[in-house]
């Protein structure tokens, strides 16, 4: 089934990403949704399992919902807080670097290899206890039959890089009030990525061969993620949603001289992203050459804190998309990262919707 952006009220909220091309399931960076494949049944509940996930895990088969049970107080909670606010959050707050959920030595890549349901479902639970999640890859060398790709996978992939960094583009955002913004955070402030979307026909030969082999094989690794964590997501109480269409992979790139993306939401107020995946590929990575993902976490019990990622080779991050507020601090490397977006439905549009209010009323309450 093809997403459907919810044609829903009046928002005037800054990230809603131009809902006119939204419906007709194009994003406004000239993504296209892909449908994806219908995820494996979810495993009956075993009968230790609460009858509230088993209705979950039912509910979720039920796509979509209809426009009229979009929860308006969230959209209102989001528009409240203003275009120019979106920078000012969580300023001074402390920065705590994220851990990584160890999956073991063979990585996300052993465990997409594997179909390992286990650890998919390790990754579901920790985004539904937190929002987010950081992984390893583990083996570099995807140059077997199965992934077709390269034997020193982080180098390859940014000479790759390097070579289409003339064709990649300034992001586009559209605002609330319908202007086009090139190269622009929400807040005005500007953003200095670039990318080319992994589709693009430009990326392969006359003979319709990708001139970028790693990044088809790093592509299609993030498409059977999405694949593997769909039943998981649906199946996981505090997520209890079904991934359902994905965009083709951006290949981004912030070229250095302190080139950063200010406070955003990637989802959310009428944009269906519902889960990002971001593949970070930049060998030897230090601190001091900036460039880290932030994400804001209003929820800490000590106080609110910036969540930090640094964009080393082999990171992967997932976080939900219409939740979590994240930003790229000053870059001062060419720093690539392949992200994915994906889009679901909800199962229980009704319990989440609180939550997320929850978290939003914190914002407010800390004067945003
Ligand atoms: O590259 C990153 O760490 C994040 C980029 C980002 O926020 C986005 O593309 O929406
Ligand atoms: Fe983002």
């Amino acid at each position: 089934m093809a997403l459907q952006a919810r044609r829903s009220s009046r928002l005037a909220s800054p990230w809603r990403l131009g809902r006119r091309r939204l419906s007709s399931s194009r994003h406004p960076h000239g993504l296209a949704w892909a449908r994806m494949p219908a995820p494996p049944e979810p495993a009956p509940p075993s009968p230790a399992q609460s009858t509230q996930s088993a209705q979950l895990a039912q509910s979720a088969q039920i796509t979509p919902l209809a426009p009229a049970v979009r929860p308006r107080a969230v959209a209102d909670a989001l528009s409240a807080l203003g275009t120019n606010d979106l920078d000012g959050i969580g300023a001074g707050a402390p920065v705590v670097e994220l851990e990584k959920l160890d999956l073991g030595a063979d990585g996300v890549r052993g465990a997409i290899e594997r179909q390992d349901s286990a650890a998919f479902a390790r990754v579901a639970k920790e985004l539904g206890r937190s929002w987010w999640v950081a992984l390893e890859w583990g083996d570099e060398d995807m140059s077997g039959p199965f992934w077709g790709g390269s034997a020193n996978t982080w180098r390859a992939i940014c000479e790759e890089g390097r070579r289409v960094w003339p064709l990649m583009e300034a992001g586009k955002l559209i605002r609330a009030d319908g202007e086009e913004v090139v190269g622009a955070s929400p807040s005005g402030k500007p953003r200095g990525d670039r990318f080319v979307v992994g589709s693009d026909s430009r990326l392969r030969d006359g003979q319709g061969r990708p001139t970028c082999p790693t990044l088809q094989a790093l592509e299609r690794a993030l498409n059977l993620l999405g694949d593997l964590l769909a039943a998981p997501l649906a199946n996981e109480p505090r997520v209890g949603f079904k991934l359902v269409a994905r965009t083709h992979s951006l290949f981004a790139c912030f070229p250095g001289e302190g080139s950063e993306y200010g406070a955003h939401f990637d989802g959310g107020n009428g944009d269906p992203r519902k889960l990002t995946a971001i593949l970070y590929l930049n060998e030897g990575w230090q601190p001091e050459d900036g460039g880290e993902l932030l994400m804001y976490d209003a929820t800490r019990a000590e106080g609110p804190c910036w969540r930090s990622v640094m964009p080393r080779a082999g990171t992967l991050v997932l976080f939900r998309a219409d939740r979590v507020l994240h930003k790229v601090s000053p870059s001062y490397k060419m720093r690539f990262a392949l992200t994915m977006f994906f889009g679901a439905t909800y199962g229980n549009d009704h319990k989440h919707s609180k939550q997320r209010n929850a978290h939003l009323e914190k914002l407010r309450s800390l004067g945003y």
